[in-house]
């Protein structure tokens, strides 16, 4: 449903996304996940039509982006990072003038905006000024208003940004409930974002994609899905440094504590992710004491998607590895 092939953008001289190239199958919800500045709006600008690409292309439902924008228009909805609302409309009012840009025939309007506003849980509100909704109800307009000519694909910016825990879960479950009869594609730079909502991930880092598979996958393939936590005697700085040079280690990062202990003065806490397949464990033990510091509990941890994001966006050198094993998964995962 969603091909991009090689996308490159270049502002001035400055590169924001480089060779990008991912695909999202029909009903899929694929999360693009990375840091701020990444290059997530400059991928999803040139999905919906509003950005050329200085180089490669994107076809949705067939259609490139560039050449066919138009068409693409028609069958994508989007959601930019600020949605753009008119203030002084009714949500109602608001929804049946996209509409009517977005080319729905007059007859057909009434159905298709009480169709999105339903799904949207925005009834109560449907003859509200948008200017007096909060910004939980302002985001579900922002999404009515990419949803309202019932296209295909969607692309959400950002979609949950600024929202509070309650809106949050709302706004969650009304994209999931999305999935299926549409595909999706949504930019985050939240972690948890990507596993409660999305079937696929991909990482993004500085323009380029680093990973792409499912949020499991990502963890077990990556990660070997194993870890440890430590607590030792001695300085956080000094162990970590130690310990980059153990074999079979690829990310320690500090912790506030360890084993769900109070944390105690003197002691740091560590969690080291081991490279896939390794068990470093004894290892660590091993040049720890032999660098002198009091260890005091190492116990097994299962990685998290957030130990790979770290891994992903923090190891420059790793990323060619991961690139090749990013496209060895991507058939697995499809
Ligand atoms: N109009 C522009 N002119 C010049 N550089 C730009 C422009 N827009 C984006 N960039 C640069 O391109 C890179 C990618 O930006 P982009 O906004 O796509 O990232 P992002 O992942 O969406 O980040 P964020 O989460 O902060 O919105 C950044 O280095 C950014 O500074």
């Amino acid at each position: 449903m969603i091909e991009v092939e090689h996308l490159s953008k270049i502002y001035g001289s400055t590169p924001a996304i480089t060779d990008v190239t991912f695909s999202v199958e029909p009903g899929e919800i694929l999360g693009l996940l990375g840091p701020n500045g990444a290059g997530k709006t400059t991928t999803m600008r040139i999905l919906a039509g509003y950005l050329p690409a200085t180089n490669g292309n994107a076809r949705i439902a067939g259609y490139d982006v560039h050449e066919n924008s138009l068409a693409v228009r028609q069958r994508i909805g989007y959601l930019p990072e600020t949605p753009p609302l008119y203030p002084d409309m009714t949500v109602e009012g608001f929804l049946h003038f996209v509409a009517q840009i977005k080319g729905v025939p007059a007859g057909d309007r009434p159905n298709k905006v009480t169709a999105a506003i339903k799904r949207c849980n925005l009834e109560d509100k449907r003859r509200v000024i948008i200017r007096k909704l909060s910004k939980g109800y302002r985001q579900r307009v922002g999404i009515a208003q990419a949803i309202v000519h019932d296209p295909p694909a969607i692309i959400l910016d950002e979609p949950t940004v600024g929202l509070d825990p309650r809106q949050i879960i709302e706004v969650r479950n009304l994209i999931k409930s999305l999935a299926g009869t549409h595909t999706i594609i949504l930019s985050t730079h939240i972690l948890p974002e990507v596993s409660m909502t999305c079937s696929r991930v991909a990482i993004i880092n500085r323009g380029k994609v680093v990973a792409t598979n499912t949020p499991e996958n990502l963890m077990t393939q990556l990660t070997g899905g194993s870890g440890y936590e430590l607590e030792i005697e001695g300085e956080a700085a000094l162990a970590k440094q130690v310990l980059q040079n153990v074999a079979g280690v690829s990310l320690i990062e500090s912790i506030p504590t360890a084993g769900g202990h109070h944390p105690q003065a003197n002691r740091a806490y560590l969690r080291v992710i081991s490279q896939p397949g390794k068990e470093p464990g004894k290892d660590i033990v091993a040049t720890l004491v032999r660098a002198g510091f009091g260890l005091h509990e190492l116990r097994r941890v299962n990685a998290t998607l957030e130990d790979v994001f770290l891994q992903l966006t923090t190891e420059e050198k790793n990323f060619e590895t991961e690139v090749d094993l990013a496209a060895d998964n991507e058939g697995e995962a499809a």
